[in-house]
């Protein structure tokens, strides 16, 4: 197809190339004529007032598609056309992308600018690992001209689906998780457990049960051995609460590491939460949690959890990555996760 400018008043009978947007200030912006539209004679005054004194019609030409189609083809090329994703009727040439699930959000970020990169047409995106709900809108594309070569879509399509689709989402895995309350003053009950319940319900927001709690003194072998009978209680994940900084009672890292797991890293560039610990031990996650993921609300738990149910293994270098972007501002009202903390990626 390709388009024709014809004067408004010779344009009666012919079919709209492009929606024709009306805007009232304060009242309504939004499509007056829609593409696709046959003028009729009495439009033609009310185009004229919209200051419309040419328009675009269509005219059929091979190797060229309309944005509407090619916006909705690369939507659907980009989720692979799974049914974790819900592709909007394209309106003025964009097309939204929600998700139908609730799960972790990921893009190839690499691959989305190579596709930004070919001009043309746009494919926009929240921030990668992201927790996404069902419904929540991920991404957005919009094809820039109003028509565009065939080929050009062809070899976005290319891109979008090479090996893997470019945006996907990963179901929640990991469903029971054990826990471990460290510290004498819990233990000996000279103060109440505040630790666990926060926990419980950050781990409650993903679906995960905590199927087995135990609390333990500040002593290496125990929690050690606390870890080993949680494990083979066939729990998906393990977390290990407090203990975790440089006080002689702080012994969490020593016991995660005398259970002959792997450490990930004993440190992890977030503020809160830099005193955080990631091991695995038979491929299940053990996370050894410092204070401050009870008492701050937002935390390198909350960036790192999801990952780890949705079942990725997390590398020491995917920890160090997240120092740019890692520090929470605090905010009066946290709006988390519609903010930079862990956008740095
Ligand atoms: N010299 C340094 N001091 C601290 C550092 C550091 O790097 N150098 N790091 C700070 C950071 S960051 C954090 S976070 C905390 C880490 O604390 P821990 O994980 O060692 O926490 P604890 O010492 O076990 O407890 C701190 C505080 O919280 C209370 N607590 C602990 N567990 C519970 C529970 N289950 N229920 C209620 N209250 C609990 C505990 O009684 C202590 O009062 O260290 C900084 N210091
Ligand atoms: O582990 Mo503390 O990590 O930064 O508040």
């Amino acid at each position: 197809m390709s388009l024709k400018k014809v004067i408004v008043e010779n344009s009666v009978g012919m079919v709209l190339a492009h929606d024709i947007t009306q805007i009232i200030p304060g009242v309504k912006k939004g499509p007056l004529f829609r593409k696709g539209y046959i003028v009729t004679e009495k439009d033609i005054p009310q185009l004229l007032t919209l200051g419309k004194e040419h328009l675009y019609v269509w005219e059929q030409q091979s190797g060229w598609i309309h944005e509407d189609e090619a916006a909705n083809r690369l939507a659907n090329a980009a989720t692979g056309e799974s049914s974790n994703f819900e592709i909007s009727s394209p309106k003025e040439g964009r097309v939204n992308i929600a998700s139908t699930v609730n799960g972790l959000l990921k893009i190839d970020t690499e691959r989305l600018t190579s596709l930004n990169s070919l001009g043309g047409l746009v494919m926009v995106t929240v921030h990668t690992n992201r927790p996404v709900q069902k419904g929540e809108i991920v991404a957005g594309t919009r094809v820039i001209p109003l028509i565009i070569e065939e080929e050009k879509i062809i070899a976005a399509e290319k891109l979008c689906s090479a090996n893997e689709p470019l945006i996907k989402i990963l179901p929640y895995r990991l469903r029971h998780a054990g826990m471990i309350i460290t510290g004498s003053e819990v233990k000996k009950g000279r103060i109440k457990d505040g630790f666990g319940p926060v926990v419980k319900e950050k781990l409650a927001v993903f679906g995960v049960d905590v199927v087995v709690s135990t609390y333990v003194e500040d002593d290496c072998g125990k929690i050690s051995k606390a870890i080993q009978s949680t494990l083979a209680q066939s729990v998906d994940m393990v977390v290990v609460t407090g203990g975790m900084s440089v006080d002689p009672d702080d012994v969490t890292p020593s016991a995660i590491k005398a259970t002959g797991a792997d450490i990930v890293s004993y440190g992890a560039p977030v503020l809160p939460g830099s005193m955080f610990m990631l091991a695995y031990l038979d491929n299940r996650p053990i996370m050894g949690l410092p204070g401050c993921v009870m008492y701050n609300g937002v935390t390198v738990f909350d960036l790192i959890l999801p990952r780890i149910l949705a079942g990725e293994r997390i590398s020491a270098r995917e920890l160090a990555v997240l120092g740019h972007g890692g520090l929470c501002l605090n905010c009066p009202v946290c709006h988390y996760p519609n903010c930079a903390l862990g956008k740095g990626i």
